[in-house]
């Protein structure tokens, strides 16, 4: 066992059982082989195969060395004082986690990332920093996503205005597929440069790629180091190294045998310092298996409590920085083990060995979606939401307004909103007490065992909110004692919202949303930021209700603060038994 192969995992014996069935299956099929050769029958034996590309990246280090040599000479240390990363899901997830973890580098640019179409969240982000001294770097493989078109179109007029238009595209770069209508523009706007990704590589699998190494090593951070533990992880995954002790395997056949059997709920427990992990790591579980009616259910920083809280829904994966653990998480594992709940524990050295996760986490979910029968390539669902959004986007462009829509309820200065199935329910649900209390109950009430509840915020990304949103969430999982997961829309949209769609049914959905105390333009559009956001919010309910999902929306007026309070308020009131 080499160090970044510190993996251990201790289930019920009937789940070891399986596990090792399942694993001696796969020795037998010698399945690990299949894998590496991207054979698509591994999977649904459609385009699987054509997705691989992950797997070889390792072998091109030295092509990543020129690229890294490449973005050293043109950004070079000290030349901006800070970087913004324009994209969403896979094109900017492992750029936040890196910049979250390592933090500032003496020298170098500091990182942030723009994946939101809230206005105050463009706002705030653009406030942060210098517009004059800052490097643009639009990220997106298909060049065709809507929001980071958005954004360039924001800040490329922005600095344009403080630097002179003639020197705005010496401030952005791009990261693209060949060929992408990304790169047409920016040869039309002259950015200094362009990366390629490789497109045998999804968004989600792209970490170890252009997409999360020029990121990493714009930031100063030392992105080979990155490479050369995945390199590490990857020896150790190959097919010649006995099933058993091949972790990423061994990881992704747990994943997927237990949620076969109802442990879908993957609770992902980190130590501070890696605590950004997780919503890389939500991404390419809930995207890669959440379809069909089947998949995982990643839950990231729910704060861990006593056994007494959980279900038999979970698996726990604990990754634990061996340089500064956290004695209460811990505590907490280790008497979540007693209690006969699964865990998995991976140890970490230092931050480097995040290459590593990289890596190990992607094989994994390769695997667990071959036990699962889906294709974990593709994320069908995540259209449907788009499509309902252009289609808003398109009234609002021909009429001047979004198509009218009539709460059923409004008390408080908050308004309730739902589809007629959900809004029936609901109202037979609360029976006499017709209040924004007696709707939440009866909207809790339908949360059963072994179900979630996804709060989806379309509202600005900073802490206060998560803070309250923290409140509502674990006010839930204590009185439910069910699973809960929190997403920022649209963020989430390009996330954890395929499985939300079209993962297992068993989802309860809290969708909040907001009218924007201030807008932004978009230059050369007809809609603004808010206006998108909107429609982002709008379609993606659509798309939850068509697929019979449970879910109510929470609209709070333009005092988002003021708001977030009553709710909370309400929310205990209505878990009050
Ligand atoms: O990199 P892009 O082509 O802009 O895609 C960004 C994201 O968009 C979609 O929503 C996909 O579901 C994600 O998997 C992807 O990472």
């Amino acid at each position: 066992m080499n160090h970044l192969n510190r993996q251990t995992y201790a289930l019920p014996d009937d789940l070891v059982a399986a596990v090792r069935a399942s694993l001696r299956a796969w020795y037998e099929s010698g399945n690990v082989h299949r894998l590496w050769a991207r054979d698509a029958t591994l999977w649904t034996g459609t385009d699987e195969g054509g997705w691989l590309g992950w797997l070889g990246i390792i072998e091109d280090r030295r092509e990543s060395e020129t690229y890294l040599r490449a973005i050293a000479e043109e950004v070079g240390p000290a030349r901006f004082t800070h970087a913004l990363l324009l994209g969403m899901g896979g094109s900017s997830l492992c750029p936040e986690v890196v910049a979250g973890t390592f933090g500032r580098q003496a020298g170098y640019p500091e990182l942030y990332v723009l994946d939101s179409t809230d206005p105050a969240h463009v706002k705030g982000i653009e406030q942060r920093v210098d517009l004059a001294d800052t490097l643009f770097i639009v990220s997106s493989k298909s060049g065709t996503t809507l929001e980071p078109n958005m954004f360039t179109q924001y800040f490329y007029d922005r600095v344009g205005q403080v630097v002179g238009a003639d020197k705005a595209g010496s401030r952005f770069i791009a990261i693209t597929d060949p060929d992408s209508t990304l790169q047409q523009l920016a040869e039309r706007l002259g950015f200094r440069r362009v990366f390629h990704g490789l497109p045998s590589i999804g968004g989600r699998y792209s970490a170890l790629s252009t997409f999360g190494l020029v990121p990493t090593a714009i930031m100063g951070v030392d992105a080979l180091a990155l490479l050369d533990r995945a390199a590490e992880m990857a020896r150790a995954c190959a097919s010649c190294v006995p099933i058993e002790e091949n972790p990423g395997v061994t990881l992704g056949t747990i994943l997927g045998i237990l949620a076969a059997r109802g442990r879908d709920k993957v609770t992902i427990v980190a130590s501070p310092d890696i605590r950004r992990f997780g919503a890389w790591l939500e991404q390419l579980l809930a995207e890669s298996t959440g379809k069909t009616g089947r998949g995982l259910i990643p839950v990231d920083r729910e704060a861990l409590g006593p056994p007494d809280l959980y279900g038999a829904d979970r698996l726990f994966v604990y990754l634990r920085m061996v340089s500064g653990p956290d004695r209460s998480q811990d505590a907490a594992l280790d008497a979540l083990e007693r209690a006969g709940q699964p865990v998995v524990r991976i140890s970490l050295t230092d931050p480097y060995d995040l290459g590593a996760e990289l890596f190990r986490w992607e094989i994994a979910t390769a695997v667990a979606g071959s036990i699962l029968g889906v294709n974990p390539f593709d994320q069908p669902d995540v259209e449907a939401s788009k499509v309902a959004a252009r289609t808003l986007t398109a009234v609002y462009e021909q009429t001047g307004s979004l198509p009218p829509e009539a709460p059923f309820l409004q008390e408080r200065g908050i308004a309730l909103f739902s589809d007629q199935r959900n809004a029936a329910a609901l109202t037979e649900a609360a029976g006499r007490d017709r209040s924004l209390v007696g709707y939440l109950r009866a909207h809790l009430n339908r949360l059963q065992s072994s179900n979630y509840f996804a709060i989806l915020a379309y509202i600005e990304m900073n802490d206060a909110h998560e803070d309250v949103l923290g409140l509502l969430r674990h006010a839930v999982r204590d009185a439910k004692r069910t699973a809960t997961c929190v997403g920022f829309g649209p963020r989430y949209l390009h996330s954890t919202g395929q499985t939300y769609k079209g993962g297992p049914n068993t989802g309860v959905f809290l969708q909040i949303t907001c009218d924007d105390a201030i807008d932004l333009p978009v230059p050369g559009q007809r809609f603004s930021f808010g206006m998108v956001k909107a429609a982002q919010a709008r379609g993606d309910f659509q798309v939850l209700t068509e697929r019979h999902r449970r879910a109510l929306r929470v609209h709070l007026g333009s005092d988002v603060e003021a708001g977030l309070a009553t709710l909370h308020t309400a929310f205990q009131q209505a878990l009050r038994r």
